[in-house]
């Protein structure tokens, strides 16, 4: 049979292994790694400690073995607390650490038993295994996928389960105990199977951390650096997918592309800098406006794009009438002065065997128009023809009887959103609607 001294050894040497595993995370700058590595560091000279017990006294070999051990575990909860961005709590881990040192030491040199330091042990690593588990249960980030979390508690809840297992056996007197180095069969097995508790954790630790980084990755692949909406090439992913709802449903979706008026003369004037708050300031009111179901996003330098879902062209006008009337009201701050900002805008309502190209071609025909028309206006875009316009559903609002193809009123809004009021509609003060 294999004797612990071996197994013991295999486990200093994935705890190496592990330690340069998290060693090639630490410059990703993941919070909690570095604990993690520590952890890893105090594994293996816990693991030396106790195996060199013929050669060390017992303080520390046993003593300072197992503290060092103890220690790992409070690394690993530390850091798990940090990746999840929690206040670590040290003197939470004090408590347990402290008794479970002082009894390891009673059970040592005042009543020697090795089942007793035995179930302390055992009692110890599972709190902390349950912690973690737990830690991961209530903070594990929803919105990501779960295989990464769902491997961590799962390896942190069997470790939970084995350490207590042990810690019963060891109580009960099933184990016969002769020594912590001494091969019994029960011994060895819960000694095998512990040993991959740590390495496993640990690889749940790494799977996380890339997951983080993939979260990273993906962010700054989607989100504009600077305004914090949707860039581009996202905006067209969560685009299209709207259209295609929109199309399966026969549910109505409209776009509008914003740009901001002679934004170049604010950039001349006030400086790049200058500029960037401007569009920061831009975005932020946007943000404020967009509903939930609201898709926004800078889709190029000054140009912005709004996708309302379940909107009609004529609600989104009187979104953007309340949208330029905030503007005027909350004029961008450039250093401490405040500057004035108008923009022009293109909306166009998505038709039945519409594309997303179609319709942001036909918005941005409809801002270009705005534009030449002298700026600081919306144009609705041309209406597609009468057939192919999205029908509504049977439990939709009905569309008015009497629809007239030319007027505003033929574009009433499904879903209104909570911004459009009829009063902004009225704010709107030069709303063209091109035929
Ligand atoms: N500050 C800043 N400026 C930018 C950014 N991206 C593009 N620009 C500037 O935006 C300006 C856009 O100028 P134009 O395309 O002439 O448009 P405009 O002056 O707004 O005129 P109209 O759109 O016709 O009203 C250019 O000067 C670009 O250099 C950016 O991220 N930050």
């Amino acid at each position: 049979m294999i004797d612990p001294v071996t197994i013991l050894g295999i486990s200093s040497l994935s705890a190496l292994l592990a330690l340069v595993i998290m060693g090639s995370l630490a410059r990703g700058g993941i919070p909690g790694t570095r604990e993690w590595g520590w952890a890893n560091v105090a594994l293996v000279c816990g693991i030396l400690l106790l195996v060199s017990h013929a050669a060390l006294p017992p303080w520390l070999s046993v003593i300072a073995g197992n503290a060092t051990i103890g220690g790992a575990a409070i690394l690993q909860l530390i850091g798990l607390q940090r990746f999840f961005r929690r206040h670590p709590a040290y003197r939470l881990c004090a408590v347990p650490f402290v008794a479970m040192v002082g009894l390891i030491a009673y059970f040592q040199y005042g009543r020697d038993s090795m089942a007793a330091r035995v179930v302390v042990f055992s009692l110890y690593h599972a709190g902390f295994s349950l912690a973690l588990g737990t830690l991961v249960v209530l903070h594990r980030p929803r919105d990501r996928p779960a295989y990464a979390y769902v491997f961590m508690l799962g390896v942190a809840y069997a470790a939970t389960v084995l350490h207590l297992t042990r810690a019963m056996a060891y109580l009960s007197g099933s184990v016969a105990a002769h020594g912590a180095f001494t091969a019994t069969p029960l011994h060895v097995v819960f000694l095998a199977i512990g040993t991959m508790a740590a390495p496993a954790l640990t690889i749940g630790m790494v799977m996380m951390t890339h997951d983080r980084m993939s979260a990273a990755l993906e962010r700054h692949a989607n989100i504009d650096y600077l305004t914090d909406l949707l860039g581009r090439r996202a905006f067209t992913q969560a685009a299209d997918r709207e259209c295609q709802r929109a199309r399966q449903f026969g549910r109505p979706l409209s776009l509008a592309i914003l740009d901001i008026d002679f934004f170049k003369q604010i950039n001349d004037r006030f400086g790049h800098a200058g500029g960037d708050d401007m569009l920061v300031h831009f975005a932020a009111q946007m943000r404020d406006t967009l509903r939930d179901c609201d898709i926004g996003a800078r889709i190029g330098g000054e140009e912005f794009a709004w996708l309302l879902p379940k909107t009609r062209a004529a609600a989104t006008q009187r979104v953007l009438a309340q949208f330029r009337t905030r503007m005027a009201e909350t004029h961008g701050m450039i250093g401490n002065r405040p500057v004035p900002c108008t923009f022009s805008a293109g909306i166009a309502e998505f038709a039945a065997g519409d594309s997303l190209d179609a319709l942001m071609a036909r918005a941005d025909a409809a801002l270009y128009q705005a534009k030449h028309a002298g700026r600081d206006r919306t144009v609705i875009g041309p209406r597609p023809p009468e057939h192919q316009r999205v029908s509504l559903g049977a439990d939709r609002a009905p569309r008015p009887a009497a629809w007239a193809p030319h007027t505003e009123s033929s574009f009433a809004a499904t879903a209104e959103h909570p911004h459009a009021s009829g009063d902004a509609a009225l704010a709107e003060r030069r709303v063209e609607h091109r035929p």
